[in-house]
């Protein structure tokens, strides 16, 4: 009872607060511009009212109390409305400052006109009402009897703070105002100051410097004058001649006129000079030139926002996504009872006794934690799962034993009727709403119903395998639905990769938003793999440059050079930018890999292994999690795996490095483990038709002009290598080109595997072999063509060159 009042209160509570800026909303057009106008015509009133006043507020003094007699005429020039309302605001009100008031409304006129966010109204409604009212009691402090400058109100105010506090107290009060507006409102600081102090005192030495300089023609031209006059002097009278010829040149005639200038400024700029040097200029050099700078910009500027160049990006909204009819738990208390009662049979057949049983119902499977009686072996009751499978007469049954952490066992039993995670109640949830993540993806929901978010930065890779219409299509666009409704396009772009050309063409329309590509390249998703090789490496080269960036910028990791650019202590003109954060999906990894091996493996192993700290995340799918597919380097490089329900445990193994993805009862059923622990989500469902209209309502919103660019790659078969000297060859150069005429097999690879070599230098063993004549030119996935018949023919071809 006592939950539901403070619901009620607090709904009650928050109620006007939504409803007021849709006002704005509930107009038509036509009304709008009725009422806009209505109102802005009204502030415009009252200001001729109140201007009027100044002129004939004392005349008008005498028909106040006569308003309502039609004969009465007030000299106001909005009659007597204008005298009324003149004298209600400033003479009964807040006094001068009652202008304030008209702008106000004028102002709000105009807001509800141009349709404007009624938020910033209200503020400018609350500054402009203390405005008025801190205007009325400066001037009510000033008058001495109820007078038209600060009002009946800021005389009242006035006379009972002096009362209370004093004259001092009240000066001290206003001043407390002043300050208050300036910090909150104008954003002043202390620094502010402190910059505005130094900077008028820069200011005024340089003015000195120049008028200085100004002087010494100044000086020049005197002494002249001096030397004129001194003739003029020596002609006219000779004791004169005398007296200026004894006394220096500058105490001439000239001399009070220049003296009083050279000394006045002298002595100030001597100090000044001395001041400026030690206490301004040196210091402030001294402490550190880049951080000044980026506090001046940011002063001046603001904060570097990434997000600006689409300054009116709207996310999806919530409604794009569709509400499922049978969401909510549907388990029953019957097939509760019935449950717990098998499990309960079946151990006791078995001998096996039950201390406590406890239920935690799930959208898809209940959780029965069971607590053994003392002394049972807990490998015995594990060993009966299919047993209780059999009795419960379920697919799907796992048995944790024991869960970790928790002491009990747990049975999982799918419910009769499964219900639907829909991608909404995810995406509504707190969970994801408020997460702080750097990339937040709601995922599902737990067996005990709770919303399942991760961060993929912290993941920082994720592998994803699942048979065939298990639910990892859809498990993917959750992935990309999450980031879609949380991230900014300036914040994270996809490289999206898929060879089945069906799952992922749907994001061609958000390209220009938030998609990379490499350049010149016609569609952004790419399905051809010659194509994924290049992409691949080409992200390889990016994260290079990005390491490169972080180790300029003294960065540890994309969050610190994020924020550091945003502060801009990192200067765009040194090759710096504000980095978005890459996330290449791959689908069908397992087709990759065999067309393309070791040319996919070794830039996705080299991602895997470098990219987490400078924003660089992989999530790879497979249908086949078999060991030639998810390599052993791989495997070691993805921490975080998600498992949909899989054909064989050994698949499961592949994946999971345990048994359990084979238990699973599929649609979007899911393991996920990034370390030990295994917890059990159902993936929330998003359907196409729910990807098309956030893509429509993205893809309808003003776009960058072009997808991201990722930088340029230069494969292979460019044949740059073509005219390799002799003399360079590599070492290995003759066993390397053997082994590829034995086996007739030109694939770099294969000399990798043979001569133990890294990638590199493999690959440019190649180069030599195709400028020598022994394979043939770069043909995308398939291995190079041996020119080069047998071993004989070999040496006579070297023998030859
Ligand atoms: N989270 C889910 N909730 C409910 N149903 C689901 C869920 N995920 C998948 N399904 C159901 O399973 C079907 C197949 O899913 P999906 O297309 O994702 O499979 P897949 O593993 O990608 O298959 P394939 O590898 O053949 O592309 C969906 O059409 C849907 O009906």
């Amino acid at each position: 009872m006592a939950k539901k009042k403070t619901k009620t209160k607090t709904k009650a509570k928050k109620e006007p607060r939504f409803k007021a800026p849709n006002l704005n909303f509930k107009l038509t057009n036509q009304q709008r511009l009725v009422y806009g106008s209505l109102i802005a015509m009204l502030g415009l009133l009252l200001f001729i009212a109140f201007l009027s006043f100044f002129f004939t507020g004392k005349a008008d003094q005498s028909i106040l109390s006569e308003f309502t007699t039609k004969e009465v005429e007030a000299e106001n020039w909005l009659s007597k409305t204008g005298a009324w309302l003149s004298d209600f605001f400033i003479q009964r009100g807040f006094g001068v400052s009652s202008f304030i008031f008209s702008g106000l409304v004028s102002l709000s006129g105009i807001y509800i006109l141009l349709k404007l966010k009624l938020e910033k109204l209200r503020r400018h409604w609350f500054w402009g009402t203390s405005i008025v009212i801190w205007f009325s009691i400066l001037f009510g402090f000033f008058s001495y009897k109820n007078d038209f400058l600060g009002g009946t109100i800021g005389f009242e105010i006035n006379d009972f703070l002096q009362a209370y506090i004093g004259k001092t107290g009240t000066i001290l009060l206003l001043l407390f105002g002043l300050i208050t507006y300036l910090a909150i409102r104008l954003k002043v600081t202390v620094e502010t100051f402190q910059r505005l102090f130094h900077k008028a005192k820069k200011e005024i030495s340089e003015d000195i410097d120049n008028i200085k300089e100004d002087l010494k023609p100044l000086d020049n031209d005197l002494t002249a004058e001096a030397e004129e006059i001194k003739k003029a002097h020596q002609i006219s009278l000779d004791e004169e001649k005398q007296v200026v010829e004894d006394k220096p040149k500058s105490e001439a005639p000239a001399k009070p006129k220049e003296t009083k200038v050279s000394e006045s400024f002298e002595v100030e700029v001597a100090k000044e000079e001395d001041h400026l040097e030690i206490e301004v200029e040196k210091t402030e050099e001294e402490i550190s030139e880049t951080d000044n700078l980026a506090n001046k910009l940011v002063e001046d500027y603001g904060a570097f926002d990434p997000t600006l160049e689409l300054g009116n990006y709207k996310f999806p909204t919530l409604d794009l996504l569709k509400k499922y009819d049978s969401e909510g738990i549907t388990i029953n208390q019957e097939e509760l009872e019935e449950n717990k009662n098998r499990i309960v049979d079946t151990l006791n057949n078995y001998k096996i006794g039950i201390a406590s049983i406890k239920a935690t119902i799930g959208p898809t499977v209940t959780l029965y934690e069971i607590v053994p009686d003392a002394g049972v072996r807990i490998s015995k009751i594990k060993n009966l799962e299919d047993d209780i499978a059999l009795s419960l007469s379920a697919l799907g049954i796992r048995i944790i034993a024991p869960i970790p952490g928790k002491g009990t066992i747990g049975i999982e039993v799918p419910n009769k009727n499964s219900t639907i995670v829909s991608m909404r109640s995810v995406i509504a949830s707190q969970k994801f709403q408020k997460s702080e993540m750097q990339l937040p993806i709601a995922f599902g929901k737990t067996i005990s119903n709770e919303t399942f978010v991760v961060d993929l930065a912290k993941m920082p890779h994720m592998l994803m395998a699942g048979a065939t219409g298990q639910g990892k299509s859809v498990g993917l666009n959750a992935v990309l639905t999450s980031l879609l409704y949380k991230k900014h396009p300036a914040e994270v772009k996809f490289v999206l990769v898929d060879p089945k050309k069906v799952e992922l063409t749907l994001f061609n329309k958000i390209e220009r938003h938030y998609l990379a590509k490499l350049p010149d390249e016609a569609e952004a998703i790419i399905t051809d793999n010659t194509k994924v090789i290049h992409t691949l490496n080409s992200l390889c080269i990016e994260m290079d440059n990005r390491y490169e960036m972080l180790k300029n910028a003294l960065c540890r990791n994309i969050v610190e050079y994020n924020t550091k650019f945003k502060a801009r202590k990192l200067n765009p003109n040194d090759g710096h930018a504000y980095l978005p954060y890459i996330v290449l999906v791959v689908d069908e990894f397992a087709d990759l890999i065999m067309t393309a091996g070791k040319e996919v493996e070794t830039p996705v192993a080299r991602l895997a292994q470098l990219a987490r700290a400078i924003g660089i995340h992989l999530i790879i799918a497979t249908q086949r999690p078999s060991v030639n597919v998810i390599t052993g380097i791989i495997k070691a490089n993805f921490p975080a795996r998600i498992a949909f329900r899989v054909t064989s445990k050994i698949d499961s193994r592949t994946i999971l490095d345990g048994a359990g993805a084979d238990q699973l009862i599929g649609r979007g059923d899911m393991l996920y483990t990034q370390g030990n622990e295994m917890i059990r989500i159902q993936c929330a469902f998003v359907d196409t038709p729910e990807v098309e209209r956030i893509v429509d309502f993205i893809g309808a919103q003003k776009a960058y002009p072009e997808a991201h660019l990722l930088p340029e790659y230069v494969g292979e078969e460019s044949g740059t290598s073509i005219d390799i000297d002799i003399n360079d060859r590599d070492k290995l150069f003759r066993e390397a080109a053997e082994i590829i005429v034995t086996s007739q097999q030109g694939s770099a690879s294969l000399l990798q595997r043979k001569l133990k070599l890294g990638y590199n230098r493999a690959g440019r063993l190649i180069d030599q072999l195709e400028a020598a004549g022994i394979v043939g030119g770069f043909e995308g996935s398939k291995a190079r063509q041996v020119l080069v018949p047998d071993l004989v023919a070999l040496d006579q071809l070297l023998e030859n060159e």
